[in-house]
């Protein structure tokens, strides 16, 4: 099913959305894009229902995910937020369970091999790389199966090769019928991998609006990148 933003009201101080609206299907990989501070992360946060609406809606088909317990988020929902870590020393594996309602040993080993952790199954999860982590956190986000994917940039801190796999594996879900938002920065990944992008600004400290939404061969044109992100364009 596809997710439905609908006039979304959010201040943490001054207004951050003030009737934001955009929409994001399933089957489809979108990426949600725009300059630092216009509020990328916290959309995606009122999606998951961390951060909750002042005013507004968020749907999941015709739904209103509004009275919605974290039980039902979490059945529908994996949430890979920035910078994500484990307080304690467990093995990864142990982590990556945490994705699941039922440890289901097949679900467990696929998922952490899809993102290349299967040979880093018993490490203690404090004690690896900053990619490495991050494909753990991956694995963990994916391992569910989930139908809505919120991935704030995923490749952080991975190598060209581990990018490549986790946008396929992002691509690869959504092919599968999953609805997937992904939050990045690099407008060659946007135009490579996602089917669809949502352009967000923020000028100054006004309230951020949508600049483009649409397939992203439509809206990535070299006129509305200089015009948004103020950079000449390479490569499309
Ligand atoms: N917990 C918070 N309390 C107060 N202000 C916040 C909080 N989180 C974010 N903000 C502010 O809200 C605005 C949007 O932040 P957000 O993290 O959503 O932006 P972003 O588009 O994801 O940025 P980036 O590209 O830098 O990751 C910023 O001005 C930020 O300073």
């Amino acid at each position: 099913m596809s997710v439905h933003v609908k006039a979304l009201q959010f201040a943490y101080g001054p207004p951050l959305f003030d009737g934001l609206s955009c929409s994001f299907s399933s089957g489809r990989v979108t990426g949600i894009l725009g300059e630092n501070g216009c509020g990328k992360s916290t959309l995606l946060k009122m999606i998951a229902g961390i951060e909750r609406p002042q005013a507004g809606m968020i749907c999941w088909g015709s739904e209103s995910m509004a009275g919605w317990s974290p039980e039902q988020r979490a059945r529908l929902m994996g949430y890979l937020g920035q910078g994500m870590r484990s307080a304690w020393a467990m093995p990864v594996r142990d982590v990556v369970a945490l994705g699941l309602r039922e440890v289901q040993e097949t679900n467990l080993n696929e998922a952490m091999k899809a993102t290349d952790c299967a040979h880093l199954a018993e490490r203690k999860v404090t004690e690896l790389s900053a990619g490495e982590l991050q494909r753990v956190m991956l694995a963990r986000t994916l391992v569910g199966d989930p139908a809505l994917i919120l991935a704030d940039e995923p490749t952080t801190g991975l190598d060209p090769r581990h990018q490549q796999q986790v946008f396929t594996l992002l691509q690869n879900r959504a092919r599968a019928g999953a609805t997937v938002l992904v939050v990045l920065h690099d407008l060659n990944a946007a135009q490579t991998w996602c089917d669809d992008v949502v352009i967000l600004s923020r000028p100054e400290t006004d309230a951020a609006h949508v600049v483009a939404q649409g397939q992203a061969s439509d809206v990535l044109t070299p006129e509305r990148i200089h015009a948004v992100f103020g950079v000449v364009s390479v490569g499309f």
